[in-house]
C-alpha cells in the first residue's frame, strides 16, 4: 500500500518525536489514557493546534496548502461536533453521495433542525458531514462513543466502505480495545509521551 499521511518528528503537548505513516485505505487505531494526548494529536495533525514536526499528504509538504485546503483533505471529526447552521443538510454540502440510510436516516433528516438531534445522532450525522468533503485522510475522535451496539456496528461497516470504496485513510481514536482489533490493521498506545505500537 502507498503512504498517504506522512508524520515526522511531531511533538505536541507533551507528546513528543511522533512518527507513523497511514497507508491510502488503511485505517489506524490510536488509544492511551485519558489525558495523554490523543485529542491534541489530532487537533495538531489536522492543524488545529501549535505543534512541531513535518506532515505530508500524497508526499506534499502541509505548507504547499493553506490552512482550508489540508483541513479538506485531512478532516477531523472531534468527539463533540459544532453545528453553524440551523439545518442538518446544509452541512452536508448538497452531496447526494453520503450514504445517510447506512447510517440508520431516511432522507427527511437533510430537513432535520440540528438543535433536535440526540447527540448519537449528531455523532453519525458529524461522520456525514466530514465524508461530504470527500477527505483523502479522516481522524476520528471516539467516533462510536454515544451509540448503542446496533448504530456502532452500522458506523464501523460505513467507514470500512469507505475506506474499501474510496481509499479513505482513518486515523480512530478509541478506548475500546475489541473495537480497536476490529476496525484498525495497526494499533499505537501513547504511552509516557510517546507513541507506541500496540499490534499487530
Ligand atoms: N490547549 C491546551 N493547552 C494546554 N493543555 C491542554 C490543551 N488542550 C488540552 N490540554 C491538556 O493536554 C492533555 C491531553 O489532552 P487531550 O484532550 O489530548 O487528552 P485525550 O488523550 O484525548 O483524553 P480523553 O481520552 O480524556 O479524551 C490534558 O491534560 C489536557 O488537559
Amino acid at each position: 500500500m502507498s503512504a498517504c499521511l506522512v508524520v515526522e518528528n511531531l511533538d505536541c503537548g507533551s507528546v513528543r518525536e511522533v512518527n507513523f505513516t497511514l497507508a491510502v485505505g488503511e485505517c489506524v487505531s490510536l488509544a492511551g489514557a485519558s489525558g495523554s494526548g490523543k485529542t491534541r494529536l489530532l487537533r495538531a495533525i489536522a492543524d488545529l493546534d501549535v505543534h512541531s514536526g513535518t506532515v505530508r499528504l500524497g508526499g506534499k509538504d502541509r505548507q504547499c496548502f493553506t490552512p482550508a485546503q489540508w483541513r479538506r483533505r485531512v478532516t477531523m471529526v472531534p468527539a463533540e461536533s459544532h453545528w453553524w447552521a440551523d439545518t442538518v443538510g446544509v452541512h452536508l454540502n448538497g452531496s447526494p453521495d453520503v450514504d445517510l440510510e447506512a447510517l440508520g436516516f431516511g432522507p427527511e433528516v437533510r430537513g432535520w433542525a440540528v438543535r433536535r438531534l440526540s447527540s448519537g445522532e449528531r455523532q453519525r450525522l458529524g461522520l456525514a458531514r466530514a465524508a461530504a468533503l470527500e477527505p483523502v485522510v479522516m481522524l476520528l475522535d471516539e467516533p462510536t462513543a454515544n451509540l448503542d451496539a446496533e448504530a456502532i456496528e452500522r458506523v464501523e461497516h460505513w467507514l470500512a466502505e469507505r475506506r474499501q470504496r474510496d481509499g479513505t485513510a482513518i486515523l480512530w481514536v478509541t478506548h475500546n480495545a475489541a473495537q480497536a482489533v476490529r476496525v484498525a490493521q495497526r494499533g499505537y498506545r501513547i504511552t509516557a509521551s510517546t507513541l507506541q505500537q500496540a499490534f499487530p
